[in-house]
């Protein structure tokens, strides 16, 4: 079992608590010894790991646990706990690996093939075509550190990209940009139409962090089924007058997000509100659905990059432009992020808290996926994290086939995305 704990908080003062998620990869630990949670009094360090917290004393080293296996001894747990704990000081990220039962040797033979991994990060962050079956680069890491961009375009792209969102979502909150009938004068509601990777991110975002009473509240369409999408129309009822209706789709043409968008704009036809006024598009430059923004004179229009996976668009104007009409201050999200980043590109493995859940998912299921991974969330505005994770991960398998053309886990795509 590896446990993570700690978010992003601009303020010094880290709140330490349970591990909000727990991850559960293996059976191979049954032994539960209670020891001391990660608590107030733990000494934070930045990206580091083997810091024995000095608020902390060891277990008793009682003759009982002297008699018991090594693996159930309470002291070698509690050393090992100590040993592997990765701290993370501004994030306030705790991941403990310690019960998870790798080995020395196993470590020692995976070093090289982690070595290789570093090295291919550098070589994608730095711009090389790393989805062969697309040709194109993978560069959500510079979203939130422009300056990793590799070429002057791109960054000017991001920096434009980043100031029209906050520029569009202050004049929405202030009501200078407003809805023609709106009875409030103002957009009160968003809702966001779009699916898979143009949904669970900001959907995630929204519950992991928005106020609690925000100036634009958010609502989602990210099925197909026509009941479900009558229900949101439905519940904004009135209010349909002022809301701005977001729809993301990178590939501009995904018939699901046009099934929600026809659906949405039948019910502005029949409430005799103008949808143009009220619309806004977020999509690859020419797709079908900017184009249709374009034509009918849409309210706006922001550009998804070819070199952002829909999984991992979360930074781009897909995630940005809700979060910020929520009030949240997405540039602090984006030096959260960029924080995280930096402590996942040390090429010390135990330093690195992505290569050590890597390496613990590896060991847990014998390398082929041989175990189910659980994701619990024990924290409610965490909920979404599970399904976040749950398409990030089985979309960065491959789709229909691996790196090498293996026929790959395209099951998952069957039950839960259709497309590709
Ligand atoms: O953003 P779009 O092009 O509309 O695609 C939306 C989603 O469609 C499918 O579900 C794909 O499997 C996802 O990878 C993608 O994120």
């Amino acid at each position: 079992m590896a446990s993570i704990s700690g978010m992003y908080s601009p303020s010094s003062a880290v709140k330490i608590g349970r591990s909000p998620i727990t991850i559960l990869l293996s059976r191979r630990d049954p032994f539960f010894v209670p020891i001391a949670p990660a608590g107030r009094s733990v000494r934070l360090a930045q990206s580091v790991a083997r810091d024995i917290p000095s608020g902390l004393s060891p277990v008793s080293n009682s003759p009982a646990s002297k008699t018991t296996a090594v693996e159930k001894d309470r002291v070698s747990l509690w050393h090992r706990y100590v040993d592997w704990l990765y701290q993370h000081k501004e994030l306030g990220l705790y991941l403990d690996v310690s019960r998870i039962g790798f080995t020395n040797e196993f470590l020692e033979r995976m070093e090289p093939r982690m070595q290789s991994a570093f090295v291919a990060m550098q070589e994608l962050e730095k711009g090389a075509i790393a989805n062969p079956d697309e040709g194109r680069m993978v560069g959500h890491y510079w979203l939130r550190n422009v300056a990793l961009a590799p070429n002057s375009f791109l960054r000017s792209q991001i920096e434009k990209t980043l100031n029209a969102i906050c520029e569009f979502a202050d004049k929405i909150i202030s009501a200078q940009i407003k809805p023609p009938s709106s009875p409030h004068g103002r957009f009160t509601q968003v809702l966001s139409v779009g699916i898979g990777g143009s949904a669970l991110g900001p959907q995630f975002v929204a519950e992991a962090l928005a106020p609690d009473n925000p100036r634009l509240k958010i609502r989602f369409v990210d099925n197909t089924d026509p009941a479900g999408i009558d229900h949101q129309i439905a519940q904004l009822g009135t209010e349909l007058a002022s809301t701005l209706v977001i729809v993301i789709s990178k590939s501009g043409g995904t018939p699901e997000t046009r099934n929600g968008l026809l659906e949405v704009q039948k019910a502005f036809r029949d409430a005799g509100l103008e949808f143009p006024k009220q619309g806004v598009a977020i999509t690859q430059e020419n797709s079908l659905l900017d184009n249709t923004a374009r034509i009918e004179g849409w309210l706006a229009r922001f550009p998804m990059f070819d070199w952002v996976g829909g999984r991992t668009s979360v930074m781009s104007a897909v995630g940005l432009l809700p979060a910020a009409l929520q009030g949240i201050n997405i540039r602090e999200m984006l030096v959260g992020a960029s924080l995280m980043d930096m402590a996942n590109r040390t090429t010390v493995v135990r330093n690195n808290p992505a290569a050590l859940l890597a390496l613990c998912w590896y060991w847990a299921t014998d390398g082929v996926g041989s175990k189910d991974m659980v994701v619990l969330p024990y924290k409610d505005s965490l909920l979404l994290f599970s399904r976040y994770l749950q398409q990030l991960v089985m979309e960065s398998l491959g789709k229909e086939f691996d790196l090498h053309g293996n026929r790959g886990y395209e099951d998952y795509h069957k039950c839960n995305f259709k497309k590709e």
